[in-house]
């Protein structure tokens, strides 16, 4: 068997990893022949809680698991580690948007950013799950030089598996004969849910989705706001934010940003290179294909007037929040 993968996850004793912990130690992510040892941060308030999951981890008699270090300190965290989720930072609550949580969690991101620079391997691969996901993702790369930039990602996965769910059920289609939709910037209420490169398999052949839909204002209005509004939908409805579905995309990000997508298109937040007119240097969610553990854009879609603005507005809102996390980092 394979030597095993150090993975850390970040805000371990909190809601989104009490799943994640199970998908990443049973082999959903990194494959059923690859052991992993979980490094699981949290603050040292949480080290009691920490203790439990620890616990159910052992209980769950898991055959992959080579070990587990729970931890309050970053620098012991991060130390070696070929994977990393920071899910660590406080949730929004009903009313709020997610850009709200910057002054809050922003800091946390600088901070691991500094750790991850100092002990974990430059090959590291990081998802950022902490909201607001894609400006963190950005100011812990910018505090982590000595890694590539490409190797910082933000999760805008879930946005892409919520629209994939919605095109399906309005196919009445199974969600896996949906493939290639797009969530393109912010993972916020600006994002732009895109099914316009959507192909679906109804009735044996495959067939672009707007053909099959046949409602350009329901792809361009509710479905839209729906995959925009989700999160604080699940919130209404919960009163805490979305959890299972957010450690089920965390995996899916990692798992196929680890063993490949083959031609699929995966949507993810990376580090701007001004690709499809977007501003460099922010973190923006792009359609992708990843080979070798390397993500790569796809290029040459179509942008409609439409869409264009829908860009625009998205990229606009992310150059506001770097400015807005720049700032909070200077103190
Ligand atoms: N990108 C996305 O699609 C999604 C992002 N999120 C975000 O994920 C984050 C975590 O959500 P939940 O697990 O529901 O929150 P939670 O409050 O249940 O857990 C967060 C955990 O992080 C810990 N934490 C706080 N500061 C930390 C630090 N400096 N280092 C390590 N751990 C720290 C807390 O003690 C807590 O145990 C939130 O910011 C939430 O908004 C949630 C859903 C989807
Ligand atoms: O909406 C929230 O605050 C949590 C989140 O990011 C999501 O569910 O997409």
């Amino acid at each position: 068997m394979a030597a095993p993968v150090k993975v850390v996850i970040t805000g371990a004793a909190g809601q989104i990893a009490y799943s994640l912990v199970y998908q990443v130690a049973s082999g959903a992510v990194f494959g059923p022949d690859q052991p992993v040892f979980l490094h699981l941060l949290d603050i040292a308030p949480m080290m009691g809680v920490l203790e439990g999951v620890v616990m159910e981890l052992a209980d769950c008699a898991l055959p992959l698991l080579a070990g587990v270090l729970p931890t309050a300190n970053p620098e012991e965290a991060f130390k070696d580690v070929s994977a990393a989720f920071l899910v660590g930072a406080m949730p929004r609550r009903e009313g709020m948007e997610r850009k709200d949580l910057l002054s809050a969690n922003v800091r946390i991101f600088k901070e691991q950013g500094q750790a991850l620079d100092k002990v974990a391997r430059k090959d590291v691969k990081v998802l950022v799950v902490g909201n607001p996901a894609n400006t963190n993702a950005l100011i812990c790369s910018k505090y982590a030089p000595s890694i590539p930039k490409e190797n910082f990602t933000a999760m805008t996965r879930l946005d892409q598996n919520r629209a994939q769910s919605q095109l399906a059920a309005k196919l009445g289609v199974p969600v896996r004969d949906v493939k290639n939709v797009v969530i393109w910037g912010n993972h916020s209420s600006t994002q732009f849910p895109d099914a316009s490169n959507a192909v679906a398999v109804i009735g044996g052949a495959q067939k672009p989705v707007p053909a099959a839909i046949n409602d350009d204002e329901y792809l361009k209005t509710s479905f839209v706001t729906t995959v925009q509004k989700r999160g604080a939908a699940v919130i209404a409805a919960r009163k805490m934010s979305s959890a299972l579905s957010a450690a089920k995309a965390a995996s899916d990000h990692m798992r196929d940003w680890f063993l490949g997508t083959g031609d699929r298109w995966v949507s993810m937040g990376v580090v701007s290179d001004g690709s499809y007119g977007t501003p460099r240097d922010i973190v923006f969610s792009f359609p992708v294909t990843i080979s070798g553990g390397k993500w790569k854009i796809v290029e040459g879609l179509t942008i409609s007037d439409f869409a264009r603005q829908m860009l625009d507005a998205t990229g606009k809102e992310l150059v506001e929040e770097k400015q807005d996390a720049l700032d909070v980092c200077k103190d």
